[in-house]
C-alpha cells in the first residue's frame, strides 16, 4: 500500500490548483490514487467550486477523498488573480513545494507531484535553483549531477544533460563524466521505476550530423564517445553518438527505451511535440519519487477554466506507478 501522494500546487496565479482540482474530479474515471493537494486554499477554491477539505496530516487523506479534494493549507492571504503573479505567490509555491517535499521524504506521502511554478518569480524571492528538479534534489541530499530529469510521454521519453542553462553554456558544460553520469541515472531509472531490466539508452551528438568526422564540431569524439566508454561493462544497452535529427521518428524510436540528449530543446521538443497534453517530468536519481506535468504555469489561459488536466492526471498516474515498481524492486532486491 502506497501513502497518499502529496501535489504541492505551484504558483497560485497559475494553472496548478485548476489542472489539479479537475484531475479530482476525474480521479474515479482515470483510476487515479487516493492525494492530497498543499497549497493556497484561495488559489484552488478560486479556480475550482468543487468540495475541498482541509486536513492535517496526509493519513487523513483516504477518508475525505472519496467525498472532497482534501488540503494542506499553505498560508497565503492576497487576492487571487490569475495570470498575475506575485511575489507573495512565489512565497506560497515555495512553501508549498518544501513542505510536500519534506512529508514525502519523511514517509507520510508516498510521491511528490508538483504543479508549476514560475521560475523567474521564485529567483525574484531569492530561489537559487534553476528549477523545482534541483531544490528538491538538494533536499533530498542528492549531487544534481546524480540525478536526470526525464520527459516522458508514452511514447518517448528523453533527458537532457545540461538542464535550465544558456544554450551559449551547453558546450562548456558538457563533460565525460557528466554525461555519463546521466546515462547512468537514466539506465537505472528505468530500471527500478519501470522495471525495465535491461535498458536500451540511445545517446544524441550535440552538434549537426554528430559532427560529421569533426566537421561540424568535436564534442562527440571529445565527450560523448569517452563518456559511453566509462560505460562500458554495465548492463545496459548504450548506443550513439547519433546525429539528434534521425533519432525521433517512429522507426528510430522503436529502437531504445529512452534518449540522453546534450540540452534542453533537443530533449523537450520531441516530447512536448508528440505528448504536450499528456507528458510528464520525472527526477530520476532520487531517494523519493518525483513527477510533474510537461508544461508550464499557463499565465495566458489561467483562470479562463481552459487548462487541461491531461498531463497533471499523467504525473499523478505515473508517480503511483513508480512508486509501486519502486516497492517491487526494492523487495526483489533484498
Ligand atoms: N515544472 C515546472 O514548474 C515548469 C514551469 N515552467 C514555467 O512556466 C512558465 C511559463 O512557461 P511557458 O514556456 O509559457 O510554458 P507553458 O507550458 O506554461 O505554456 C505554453 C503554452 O501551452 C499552454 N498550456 C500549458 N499548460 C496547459 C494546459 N494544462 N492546458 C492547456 N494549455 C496549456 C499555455 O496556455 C501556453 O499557450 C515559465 O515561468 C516557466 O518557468 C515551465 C515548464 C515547467
Ligand atoms: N522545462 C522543464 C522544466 O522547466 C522543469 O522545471 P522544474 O520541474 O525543474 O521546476
Amino acid at each position: 500500500m502506497i501513502a497518499p501522494l502529496a501535489v504541492a500546487l505551484g504558483d497560485p496565479a497559475g494553472v496548478g490548483a485548476e489542472v489539479t482540482a479537475k484531475a479530482y474530479a476525474e480521479a474515479e474515471a482515470r483510476a487515479l490514487p487516493c492525494f492530497f493537494a498543499v497549497g493556497s486554499r484561495r488559489a484552488l477554491t478560486t479556480a475550482w467550486k468543487g468540495p475541498v477539505v482541509s486536513i492535517e496530516t496526509p493519513s487523513d487523506a483516504p477518508r475525505v477523498f472519496d467525498d472532497a479534494l482534501p488540503l494542506i493549507e499553505v498560508e497565503h492571504d492576497e487576492e487571487i488573480r490569475f495570470g498575475e503573479p506575485s511575489l507573495e505567490g512565489a512565497r506560497c509555491a515555495l512553501d508549498s513545494l518544501e513542505f510536500a517535499t519534506g512529508l514525502v521524504k519523511s514517509g507520510a506521502a508516498g510521491a511528490l507531484v508538483t504543479a508549476p511554478i514560475s521560475k523567474s518569480q521564485l529567483h525574484a524571492i531569492g530561489f537559487d535553483h534553476p528549477g523545482q528538479t534541483e531544490f528538491v534534489a538538494e533536499r533530498c541530499g542528492v549531487a544534481t549531477s546524480n540525478i536526470a530529469m526525464m520527459l516522458a510521454g508514452p511514447e518517448l521519453r528523453c533527458v537532457p544533460v545540461t538542464m535550465h542553462v544558456g544554450i551559449a553554456r551547453v558546450p562548456e558544460l558538457l563533460t565525460a563524466d557528466l554525461v555519463a553520469a546521466r546515462i547512468r541515472a537514466t539506465a537505472r531509472g528505468l530500471v527500478r521505476n519501470f522495471g525495465i531490466t535491461h535498458p536500451r539508452i540511445a545517446v544524441s551528438g550535440l552538434n549537426p550530423h554528430a559532427g560529421e568526422n569533426q566537421l561540424m564540431g568535436d564534442e562527440e569524439v571529445r565527450i560523448i564517445a569517452p563518456a559511453l566508454e566509462q560505460l562500458t561493462g554495465e548492463p545496459y544497452d548504450i548506443s550513439g553518438p547519433w546525429p539528434a535529427d534521425t533519432l525521433f521518428h517512429p522507426r528510430a524510436r522503436a529502437k531504445y527505451d529512452a534518449v540522453v540528449c546534450m540540452y534542453h530543446d533537443q530533449a523537450l521538443i520531441p516530447v512536448k511535440t508528440l505528448h504536450f497534453d499528456e507528458g510528464v517530468n520525472l527526477t530520476l536519481g532520487l531517494p523519493i519519487v518525483r513527477t510533474s506535468p510537461d508544461h508550464g504555469t499557463a499565465f495566458d489561459i489561467a483562470g479562463t477554466g481552459a487548462a487541461r488536466p491531461d498531463a497533471m492526471a499523467a504525473a499523478i498516474a505515473l508517480a503511483d506507478h513508480c512508486a509501486q515498481q519502486r516497492k517491487l524492486y526494492d523487495r526483489d532486491a533484498e
